[in-house]
């Protein structure tokens, strides 16, 4: 059988990190599998500008919710399968991780988490073309600000000046709690996108003979042996050959580090008998670790959408067609809260995928604002559907169950205050009819029902086997990712976030694997 000192199983935004860096030390061997093509060349995937062609394609996988209580049962949730992952085919709005929600990650039990230890990390991996002390200028991701071409864009953000909420730059070390902006975002100024793939493994995948990327690997479980002391230790992965019939395993002398995403991460930890016992004996699953938050805690950011007919043409092209962000911090927020509860994107775009099904009107020429919940406090889970690894996993986000109905007094807010924004003068040359809700819309229980029917997702399930201290039953990793229970073994990619940022969290993702890599180089 094949052997590497580090085998790292799913090559997404943090695992491409995890592999190139590890494997800067020439005497280490690494092997990195991803279940999905590879994107190199791919102009379907690097070309960030056509990003939105990938939702329910080949690239994805496409998760379908379970019915939801008092949601959304239509919403499907976008998992890119490319090596990249989802840095691979989401929208490169990037931002900093606000250093007050590491600082709470460090207060929870996550030592080595604040913003001390991240900031840096997010620094090292950065070459943003801003300049100042919160920036990086020599990591091979390129961030830069989105140009203020579209003239509808740059009369919102009048409107939003108007409606309270200051036009702000985005990454300069101070975090916008009630503010608009031109989003940063990490793509070349060639339009591709800098996917962790892109930046980090392209430049090196051919000139490392200690990196072994396979593309098209579907790792099916962990191998977990006995270790030297009895317990279960991660010592390789089985997989599903490309050729979808055969199928083997590699083993690592040192460590396996999953890195699958918040959705496959726990499905594999079950599949491998690391999970809730109750769980695993259902499905005839031999419990090697009883680990109980496995699969638990899975949290998001639930979006809203107010969409406007446009009554000028909109932009044809653009970066990636939400250029700018919206912060705020609603009357639901404590008064002294150092982070905003409530962020909207705005698309010059239509964007009516779930609307339409609800009778709600539509345009080829609008623009919408996307209301959503920094700090949701709803929590839902992963589940195995059945032993089979083929099958998805059970997606279960439970949006909006939260017992003292935050989630939704956030987002009808929201909802209001996109309203307002664009009820401003600086919009009247561009805002039409409001086809979705609607003028017809009015009170709290209308908008909340229309919300519940119609939300999405910004695409952000994260801390499904969340780290933490071990006084916590649900932490599975411990601060140095390592999965409680199990020997050599790391998970780094959104799953291990005990809870989300307050904004977009893929830097933040890419940071992880920066993480991870230095304490696997420290523990040798
Ligand atoms: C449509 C969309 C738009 C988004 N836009 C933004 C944005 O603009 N800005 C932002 O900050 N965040 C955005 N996000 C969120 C962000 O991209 C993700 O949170 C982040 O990339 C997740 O990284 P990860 O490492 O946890 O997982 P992923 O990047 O999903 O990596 C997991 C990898 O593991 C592979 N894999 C899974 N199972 C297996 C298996 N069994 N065997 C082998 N390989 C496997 C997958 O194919 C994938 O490549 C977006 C997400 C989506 C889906």
């Amino acid at each position: 059988m094949e052997e590497f000192d580090y085998v790292v199983a799913g090559g997404g935004t943090a695992g491409c990190v995890v592999a190139a860096r590890l494997s800067e030390d020439p005497d280490v061997t690494v092997c990195l599998l991803e279940a999905g093509p590879s994107d190199v060349g791919d102009p379907n995937v690097l070309v960030l500008e056509d990003w939105m062609h990938l939702l329910d394609s080949g690239y994805d996988w496409d998760y379908p919710v379970e019915p939801q209580e008092n949601g959304n049962s239509f919403l499907r949730h976008a998992r890119a399968k490319v090596l990249g992952g989802c840095s691979s085919h989401n929208s490169c709005i990037a931002f900093h991780p606000p250093a007050e929600g590491l600082d709470a990650w460090e207060a929870l039990g996550c030592t080595g988490w604040g913003a001390d230890s991240v900031l840096p990390l997010v620094r090292r991996l950065e070459d943003n073309a801003a300049r100042g002390p919160h920036h990086g200028t020599s990591g091979p991701v390129r961030l830069r600000d989105v140009p203020p071409n579209d003239p509808c864009g740059v009369a919102l953000l009048q409107a939003a000046a108007s409606a309270g909420l200051p036009t702000v730059q985005f990454n300069r070390g101070t975090t916008v709690r009630n503010g608009a902006g031109w989003f940063q975002i990490n793509a070349g100024e060639d339009g591709s996108r800098m996917s962790t793939s892109h930046a980090y493994l392209h430049p090196v995948m051919d000139s490392r003979p200690n990196l072994t990327v396979r593309t098209g690997y579907w790792v099916e479980k962990l191998v977990l042996e006995p270790g030297a002391d009895g317990s279960p230790r991660a010592t390789g992965v089985q997989f599903l050959a490309p050729d979808g019939i055969h199928h083997g395993s590699v083993r690592a002398r040192r460590e396996v580090v999953l890195s699958a995403g918040s959705i496959d991460t726990p499905k594999l930890l079950l599949l491998s008998g690391v999970g809730p016992a109750a769980q695993l004996k259902e499905f005839g699953l031999d419990v090697l670790v009883d680990s109980s938050g496995v699969g638990e805690n899975l949290d998001d950011h639930v979006e809203g959408l107010v969409f406007w007919d446009a009554l000028q043409p909109m932009v044809t092209r653009s970066t990636q067609w939400w250029e700018i962000g919206v912060f705020a911090t609603t009357e639901h927020a404590a008064p002294d809260a150092p982070l905003p509860d409530l962020m909207m994107h705005y698309g010059s775009v239509p964007f009516d995928m779930n609307t339409v099904r609800w009778g709600y009107p539509t345009t080829d020429n609008g623009f919408c604002l996307t209301p959503n919940v920094t700090q949701g406090r709803s929590r839902g889970t992963v589940r195995l559907r059945s032993r089979d690894f083929r099958d998805r996993a059970k997606v279960d986000p439970r949006y909006f169950t939260d017992p003292d109905g935050h989630d939704l007094a956030v987002m009808t807010a929201g909802i209001r205050l996109a309203r307002r924004i664009v009820e401003q003068a600086e919009m009247a040359g561009w805002a039409g009819a409001e086809l979705a809700p609607g003028k017809d819309v009015v009170t709290d229980d209308e908008i909340a029902d229309y919300a519940k029917k119609t939300h999405n997702t910004v695409y952000h399930p994260s801390a499904t086997a969340k780290m933490g201290p071990a006084s916590d039953p649900l932490a599975v990793c411990d601060p140095e990712l390592r999965v409680r229970g199990v020997q050599g073994l790391r998970i780094a990619d959104g799953s291990v976030m005990p809870f989300l940022p307050a904004v977009n969290p893929n830097i933040l993702t890419m940071a992880i694997g920066e993480k991870c890599a230095d304490l696997l180089k420290a523990a040798g």
